[in-house]
């Protein structure tokens, strides 16, 4: 692992200690409720908080230790906000080049060139403006341009789509998903929404009342029985995808899935690994497989894990191909179908999304 962290700070009413590790490259989510210590945390891995003991150590750089406390300023960081905070008095380029000129010096291949960058984030026809003259998801990528202009062993992103209204979102996700593809850094990215996550991270760290409660890739923590996403009324599972052929003549797309074959709405032509998101409420269960059905997608299972919930529902884990389905049913329907672990039935999906 290339980012090794087990730090404490003590405040009044409120004491941090997480001990976690991320990987050296791709997005790992810091997700948990509002004033778990998210902002705290990121605080004391930019050396902000001068009262954070503990060890810290980035891509083979000790950054604390019992004996030593690297101040925040040489700290090889990067970091984008909720608000790109951009200077107002240089385009776009001139931003970036402020960042460059205060670049740390390259570590092996991992540098990152301006031009690349620039194009990695869709910048061409957008360098020469300021920024009062760019909407609020361009300055946010002028802004995430700038943090990786630095060459940072580590890039934080607190929040970077939460000032952005929908559509706003929707335009930037492509080029955070370009980053994560592209780039050979770790990124530590905090964000309340699932659906960000469910498209951008590999790794989520899930923090509580301080702590990380668990940590591990994204695939797994989202099933976990015992831990809250899978309790959520929201609950979802994110399947990977490997290949996709388009079926035009009904506007559908065939994707072969970890669960299995699945056919799409639209006509998508993703390449490379892609993610499919389903909701466990729109998975219903059958017996039998269903010969006279609307619904397309209907896959064999077999039931892993049930546990009842409130309101007379009941969450039910399956194991599908190579992967975990989740499906929430009423409690009624379960003890009709008489449910149990090791049971083979079919899982029908009614909705499916590619993320
Ligand atoms: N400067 C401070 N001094 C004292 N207590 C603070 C300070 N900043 C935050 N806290 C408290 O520390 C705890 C953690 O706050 P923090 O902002 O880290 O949570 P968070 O998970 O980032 O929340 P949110 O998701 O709402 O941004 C909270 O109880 C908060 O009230």
């Amino acid at each position: 692992m290339s980012i090794s962290a087990s730090l404490t700070l003590k405040r009044e009413d409120f004491e941090l200690s997480c001990t976690f590790d991320l990987p050296d490259k791709g997005i790992s989510a810091l997700f948990g409720p509002s004033g778990c210590g998210k902002t705290t945390l990121l605080r004391c891995i930019a050396g902000l908080e001068r009262n954070c003991t503990g060890i810290l150590s980035v891509q083979g750089h000790v950054w604390q230790d019992h004996n030593r406390f690297v101040p925040a300023h040489q700290r090889q960081l990067g970091f984008v906000f909720q608000q790109p905070g951009l200077f107002a008095h240089l385009s776009a380029l001139g931003n970036i080049r402020y960042a460059q000129k205060r670049a740390w010096p390259g570590d092996n291949d991992k540098t990152i060139e301006i031009d690349g960058l620039i194009n990695l984030l869709g910048l061409e026809p957008l360098l020469e403006r300021k920024p009062h003259a760019l909407s609020g998801g361009e300055q946010q990528r002028v802004a995430i341009a700038r943090a990786l202009a630095i060459n940072p062993a580590l890039l934080i992103m607190d929040e970077p789509l939460s000032a952005l209204d929908y559509q706003r979102k929707q335009e930037i996700l492509p080029y955070l998903q370009r980053l994560h593809r592209e780039l050979a850094i770790p990124i530590l990215y905090v964000s309340h929404s699932r659906d960000e996550i469910a498209q951008l991270a590999d790794t989520l760290l899930l923090m509580e009342n301080g702590r990380i409660n668990a940590q591990g890739p994204l695939y797994e923590l989202l099933t976990r029985m015992d831990l809250p996403l899978a309790r959520r009324s929201d609950a979802t599972v994110v399947i990977r995808a490997r290949s996709a052929a388009q079926e035009p003549e009904y506007c559908l797309t065939r994707l072969d899935t970890e669960i299995g074959e699945l056919l799409l709405p639209g006509l998508h032509s993703a390449n490379g690994e892609f993610r499919v998101q389903i909701h466990a409420r729109d998975v219903s269960l059958c017996l039998e497989r269903p010969e006279h059905s609307s619904i397309l997608n209907i896959l064999s299972a077999q039931v892993d894990t049930l546990q009842q919930e409130p309101q007379g529902q009941m969450l039910v884990r399956l194991k599908a191909g190579k992967a975990i389905l989740l499906a929430r049913i009423s409690q009624k329907s379960a003890a009709r179908l008489n449910l149990k672990p090791g049971l083979h039935l079919y899982a029908q999906i009614k909705t499916a999304a590619l993320v």
